[in-house]
């Protein structure tokens, strides 16, 4: 009889001290779970490395239908995917926002009184009229970007779209934030327009990189995100997406999450960015709209 929990073979420890438990799973996650960290409630590196191994596999599958897409960081899980959106989508998603853009502004409690955000300066637009979800240019994206992240479409927030001028920029920051009551748990972003220099979305993976020390990190991205940290950055490319999820999958928040867009230094940045909640979005234009039709209830005419 085999009982969980224990190494039955006193070799164990050495074949997975040569990483046995990767290489031959079948066996070792058997045999040897105690050295394998694979025991229910042992929160060894196993688990983390077994997830890292499904995925690459998953990512592997080539298929003529499916974008090829490439890992960026394991935690936070971010994924990179190029030509994403097409030119012209990407310019069907400025041309639908730029009459609308507004500056992000914060509202002092006690006076009223708007102010500009210091953290954030540049524009946005949140796509959420009728007109806007219901046509069928933006039905489409949103949908590719629900199959992709592999969220319900009732979990998604009304499309936004930004714009970063010459200079502006959006400090290190979580797009969740559970304490706040707002929990998403995956960002797509797509470069609509990247600009001629700077804008670059980083993830320094430290807390260095926050207020006062968010410009330094963007003037030295090689020593500050990747050395620091072991952050990662992408510059963007028109169509290409980033997709990056705040919470783990246990749910808890990913503290690496933390991300901002530097600077820009030469023309003019565009981005869309759709987030999916944890849970279904009460809020969502697509809450009800794509809800199945239950079944049974068909016309009177049809019946019988
Ligand atoms: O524009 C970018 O590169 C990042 C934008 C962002 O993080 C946000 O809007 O939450
Ligand atoms: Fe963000």
């Amino acid at each position: 009889e085999v009982r969980p929990c224990d190494d039955h073979n006193d070799q164990c420890g050495y074949w997975a001290a040569i990483g046995e438990c990767q290489a031959n799973p079948k066996y070792m996650l058997v045999m040897c779970q105690a050295s394998c960290h694979s025991c229910l409630g042992d929160s060894g590196a196993l688990h983390e490395r077994m997830y890292q191994h499904l995925e690459k596999k998953i990512s592997s599958v080539r298929d003529a239908h499916q974008p090829q897409i490439l890992e960026a960081s394991y935690s936070p899980r971010a994924l990179v995917v190029d030509r994403f959106l097409s030119e012209e989508e990407c310019e069907a998603l400025k041309d639908l926002a730029r009459p609308h853009l507004h500056h992000a502004q914060t509202i002092n409690r006690s006076t009223g009184a708007a102010y500009l955000d210091k953290v954030r300066t540049n524009s946005q637009f949140y796509l959420d009229r009728a007109e806007h979800y219901e046509d069928p240019l933006v039905l489409d994206i949103v949908q590719r970007m629900h199959r992709i992240a592999r969220v319900p479409m009732g979990h998604a927030e009304p499309l936004q779209v930004g714009r970063y001028q010459k200079g502006q920029f959006y400090q290190t920051h979580f797009d969740s934030e559970p304490l706040q009551g707002v929990k998403r748990a995956v960002t797509v972003l797509v470069y609509l327009d990247p600009p001629q220099a700077g804008g670059e979305t980083i993830f320094p993976k430290h807390q260095r990189c926050q207020e006062d020390g968010f410009e330094v990190c963007c003037n030295r991205l090689e020593e500050l995100v990747a050395g620091e940290g072991k952050g990662f950055w992408v510059r963007g490319q028109k169509g290409q997406a980033v997709i990056f999820y705040s919470h783990n999958l246990d749910g808890q928040h990913n503290a690496l999450s933390m991300h901002g867009s530097c600077p820009v230094r030469e023309g003019e940045k565009w981005v869309a960015q759709q987030w999916f909640r944890i849970e279904p979005y009460a809020g969502s234009p697509y809450f009800q709209f794509l809800a199945p039709k239950s079944p049974g209830v068909t016309g009177e005419a049809e019946s019988g």
